[in-house]
C-alpha cells in the first residue's frame, strides 16, 4: 500500500524539531504535527530558554550586590521585573526565528498545525486530513504535574507554563518541589527580589545529584535568602485576605503566590493511542532500545517516554528514532554517557554513575578524585572558589561519573564527557596541557589524585625510588 509521507512526527519541540528537519535535509518526505499553534515546544516556551534568561537576569542582580568586595561601590535601586521578563521574550523571540515555520518549510518540512489523533495502525487524522505514513514519531512532550494538596485548584497557583508570562512579581513565593525547576526557578525570583520559600519532599535538595555538590547548591541558596524546609510536603492551601496560606507539616506559611515544580507528566492523552495500538507505562509511552513502541511502525522520543528529561536527551532520541524509522530499525539508544546540568549558581553538572551507584557496581573498585575549586586559581580570582569537581574512577582509570559543582559546572563537564565517551583513562584528563589559569583546571587536578592516591598506597614504590635517589645524589 503506498502512503504520503516517509515520517508524520508529531509534537514540534525539541525532538520532533531535530527528526522533521533531518529528514526533510535527508529528502524523505516529513510531515509536522504542533498543536501550538508556533514551534519550540516546551524548552523554547517555557522551559530551558526563558529559565535560563531569568537566571541571567538575576545574576546581573547578584553580582551587582557583591560588587562592594571588588571595591565597585554601587546600589541596587530597582529590579523592574517586567523588563527582566522583556529581557526573556527577546531571547525567545530571536530564537523562534530560528524555529518558524517558515524555516521549517524552506527545509522541505509541510507544517500542520492543529491537535490530531490515531484512527489506527496507519493512520493519524489532524484537521480532517488522513495522514498515512512508513512511520511515525512522538513527541508530545510533558506537562507539570499537579501534586495532590487540598485546595490548591482553588486557590491557583504558578508552573513553568505560566510563571515566565506573569504581569507582577510576587512579594512572597512558595516554590512546591526541589527539584531542578524549583532551585533555578526559586533562586533566580530569590535575587530578583522575592522572599522565596522552597518545599522539598525529600532531606536533600536535587535528590538526583550528589548530597555534597545538592548541600553546596543549598548553603548558597539560603545565603541568598531562599527558606528551604525540606522532608516536608505542603497539605492543605487556602485564601485569606488575598493571600495563600500552605500548611506544611506543623506550620503555616503565607505568600502572593505558589510555584509549582514537582514533576513533569508525558502528554498522551488526546493522541488516542489505543486506536494505534501504543502502549503507555508508568512513565510514559513504553518503548524498546531502538525507540519502537508497541507498534514497531510508530518511534516515540523526548519527555513523553518518561526517561532523561532533557533537550540534549530529546534530540539524541530523535536522531535514533529518526535513523531506524527511514532506514532500517537496527540502532539502539545509548545512554551510557548522558550529562546534564542545573543552572543554579553554583551550577551542579553531573555525567555517568553517582558514588552510591558505582560502589554497588564496582564494590571496593572506587576511586573518588576530589578537586576543591579553592584550589584553583582562576576560581580564586573571580572569588568563585567555592564547589568541587569529584570524578569516580576504578583503579584502572576508567572514568565512571563526575560531578561538578562551582563556577561554570555545566561547560566544565564536556571534557569529562568526551573522555567518557571515547572510553578514555582518566589519565588523559590529566596529561592534556591546560591553559592556566583556567576554571577547566579542576578537572586535571582531580584527574591527578588518581595518581596521588595510588603513589600513596604504594610504599614499595616510595622505598624503591627513594633508594634510587640516594644513590643518585651519591654518585653525582
Ligand atoms: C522550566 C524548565 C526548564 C528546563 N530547562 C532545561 C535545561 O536547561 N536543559 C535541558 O536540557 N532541558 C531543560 N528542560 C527540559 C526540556 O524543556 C525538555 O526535556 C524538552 O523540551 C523535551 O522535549 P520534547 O520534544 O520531548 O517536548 P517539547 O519540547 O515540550 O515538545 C512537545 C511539543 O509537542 C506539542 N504537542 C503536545 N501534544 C500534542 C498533540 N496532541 N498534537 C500535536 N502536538 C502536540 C507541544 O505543543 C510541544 O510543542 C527544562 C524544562 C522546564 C519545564
Ligand atoms: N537544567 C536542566 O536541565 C533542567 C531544568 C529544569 C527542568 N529540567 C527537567 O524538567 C523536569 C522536571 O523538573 P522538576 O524540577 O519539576 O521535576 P523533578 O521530578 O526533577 O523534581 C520534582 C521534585 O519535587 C518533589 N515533589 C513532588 N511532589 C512534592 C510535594 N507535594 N511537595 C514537595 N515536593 C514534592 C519530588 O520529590 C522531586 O524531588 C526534570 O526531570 C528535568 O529533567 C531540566
Amino acid at each position: 500500500m503506498a502512503v504520503d509521507y516517509d515520517l508524520v512526527v508529531i509534537g514540534g519541540g525539541s525532538a520532533g524539531l531535530v527528526a522533521a528537519s533531518a529528514g526533510a535535509q535527508l529528502k524523505a518526505r516529513v510531515a509536522l504535527v504542533e498543536k501550538a499553534g508556533r514551534l519550540g515546544g516546551d524548552c523554547l516556551h517555557y522551559g530551558c530558554v526563558p529559565s535560563k534568561s531569568l537566571i541571567h537576569a538575576s545574576r546581573v542582580a547578584h553580582q551587582i550586590r557583591q560588587s562592594a568586595q571588588f571595591g565597585i561601590e554601587v546600589q541596587l535601586q530597582d529590579i523592574r521585573f517586567q523588563e527582566a521578563l522583556g529581557h526573556v521574550h527577546r531571547v525567545i523571540d530571536i530564537i523562534q526565528e530560528h524555529d518558524s515555520t517558515e524555516r521549517f518549510q524552506s527545509l522541505g518540512v509541510e507544517v500542520i498545525y492543529g491537535t490530531g489523533q490515531f484512527s489506527d495502525r496507519r493512520t493519524f487524522t489532524v484537521n480532517g486530513r488522513q495522514l498515512q505514513a512508513r512511520a511515525f514519531l512522538i513527541a508530545t512532550g510533558s506537562h507539570p504535574s499537579l501534586p495532590p494538596i487540598d485546595g490548591l485548584t482553588e486557590a491557583g497557583y504558578l508552573t513553568n507554563e505560566t510563571v515566565f508570562y506573569i504581569q507582577d512579581q510576587p512579594r512572597s513565593l512558595a516554590v512546591i518541589g526541589a527539584g531542578p525547576i524549583g532551585c533555578e526557578l526559586g533562586q533566580a525570583f530569590a535575587r530578583l527580589g522575592s522572599e522565596v520559600t522552597l518545599i522539598a519532599s525529600r532531606a536533600q535538595i536535587l535528590p538526583k545529584e550528589d548530597p555534597d555538590a545538592a548541600a553546596v547548591v543549598q548553603r548558597q541558596m539560603e545565603a541568598d535568602g531562599v527558606r528551604i524546609l525540606t522532608q516536608s510536603r505542603a497539605q492543605r492551601v487556602e485564601v485569606k485576605d488575598g493571600k495563600k496560606h500552605i500548611w506544611v507539616g506543623g506550620q503555616t506559611i503565607v505568600v502572593d503566590e505558589i510555584l509549582l515544580s514537582t514533576g513533569q507528566v508525558p502528554n498522551v492523552e488526546s493522541l488516542n493511542l489505543q486506536a494505534a495500538e501504543v502502549a503507555v507505562g508508568k512513565r510514559g509511552i513504553t518503548v524498546n532500545g531502538k525507540l519502537q513502541t508497541t507498534n514497531p511502525r510508530i518511534y516515540a522520543a523526548g519527555d513523553v517516554i518518561g526517561g532523561y528529561q532533557f533537550t540534549h536527551v530529546a534530540g539524541y532520541e530523535a536522531a535514533v528514532a529518526l535513523q531506524n524509522a527511514l532506514l532500517l530499525p537496527l540502532k539502539k539508544a545509548d545512554y551510557r554517557v548522558i550529562p546534564w546540568a542545573t543552572f543554579t549558581d553554583p551550577e551542579l553538572a553531573r555525567v555517568g554513575l553517582s558514588e552510591a551507584q558505582a560502589r554497588q557496581r564496582y564494590g571496593d573498585d572506587i576511586y573518588v578524585l576530589q578537586q576543591d575549586f579553592s584550589g584553583v586559581d582562576r576560581a580564586l580570582a573571580e572569588a568563585a572558589g567555592i564547589g568541587f569537581a569529584k570524578v569516580l574512577t576504578r583503579r584502572n582509570g576508567e572514568i565512571l561519573g563526575a560531578h561538578i559543582v562551582g563556577p561554570a559546572a555545566g561547560e566544565l563537564i564536556h571534557e569529562v564527557v568526551m573522555a567518557m565517551s571515547y572510553k578514555l583513562k582518566v589519565g588523559a584528563l590529566k596529561s592534556i596541557i591546560h591553559v592556566y589559569p583556567t576554571l577547566a583546571e579542576v578537572n586535571s587536578k582531580a584527574a591527578l589524585q588518581l595518581t596521588k592516591q595510588t603513589y600513596a598506597k604504594n610504599t614499595t614504590l616510595q622505598g624503591i625510588l627513594t633508594k634510587v635517589f640516594n644513590f643518585l645524589r651519591r654518585i653525582s
